[in-house]
């Protein structure tokens, strides 16, 4: 399928439980699709949705309404109804996410961290590694972090981590809120060509970049999320 990821009047509120079940809507009717090869930006101003339209495309947030189709395998998966199963399944081998911050698991060394996604698709550990010390260094992580485990790092340095655990794999489709946030001028640059990289082996992106000169690097297509505001539908 050459667009492998539909989204489909997908709607979105938070109810606050702890403040008498107020209901915040903050999406509602977001219709779009992600080509392969195609880096997609969500933009828009501060609050508009654009995390929670990441979070919820991953899994992470509950849909309140309409569709998430994702190839994968060969069929197509709704990701807004799937059992967390299916969508453990799907993140494993077809949709990847970048987050702002690392998840960091205590005593595991940074190389471990990044290797992760690979040795849980089968790939051997020698294979992992290599392709982990790769992306490690082409990040320009200094070696002698390697071995350690992240939670001490600056928070540029658990960035990269981060991305090259992301990078890692061959995903279809991959979700990537703010990489560059934290990084220097250098570091970004290496960023934005490795999306250029996976742009040409035909992975569909779809980001959110507060920084200009990123975003306009590596945008094929600004999508505003102010479009799918239901306080601006009620205006
Ligand atoms: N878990 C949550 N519980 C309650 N409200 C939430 C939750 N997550 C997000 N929101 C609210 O949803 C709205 C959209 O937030 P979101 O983080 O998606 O915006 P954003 O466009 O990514 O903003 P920014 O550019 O500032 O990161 C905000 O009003 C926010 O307060």
């Amino acid at each position: 399928m050459p667009t492998p990821l539909v989204v489909s009047e997908v709607a979105k509120s938070f109810t606050m439980h702890l403040r008498d079940g107020i209901t915040l809507p903050v999406v509602a009717g977001v219709s779009f699709s992600v080509k392969k090869g195609e880096c997609v930006v969500l933009g828009g101003p501060s609050g508009v949705g654009k995390s929670s339209i990441l979070k919820m495309l991953y899994g992470n947030y509950a849909v309140d309404a309409g569709q998430i189709l994702i190839e994968h395998r060969g069929r197509l998966v709704d990701l807004a109804s799937a059992a967390p199963r299916s969508v453990l399944e799907v993140r494993r081998d077809t949709l990847g996410y970048v987050s702002q911050f690392l998840r960091v698991v205590p005593r595991v060394s940074a190389l471990d961290v990044v290797a992760e996604p690979l040795l849980a698709r089968g790939v051997s550990h020698p294979e992992a590694s290599e392709k982990a010390s790769d992306l490690l260094a082409k990040l320009n992580l200094p070696r002698e972090l390697w071995q350690l485990p992240p939670a001490t790092f600056s928070g540029g340095e658990q960035q990269r981590v981060n991305i090259a655990r992301g990078f890692i794999t061959d995903h279809a489709v991959l979700l990537l809120d703010e990489p560059t946030a934290s990084l220097d001028a250098q570091n970004r640059r290496v960023v934005v060509e490795m999306i250029a990289g996976k742009k040409a082996e035909g992975v569909a992106l779809l980001g959110i970049f507060h920084d200009e000169e990123v975003r306009d690097a590596v945008a094929d297509r600004i999508l505003d999320v102010s479009a799918f505001s239901p306080r601006k539908a009620a205006a």
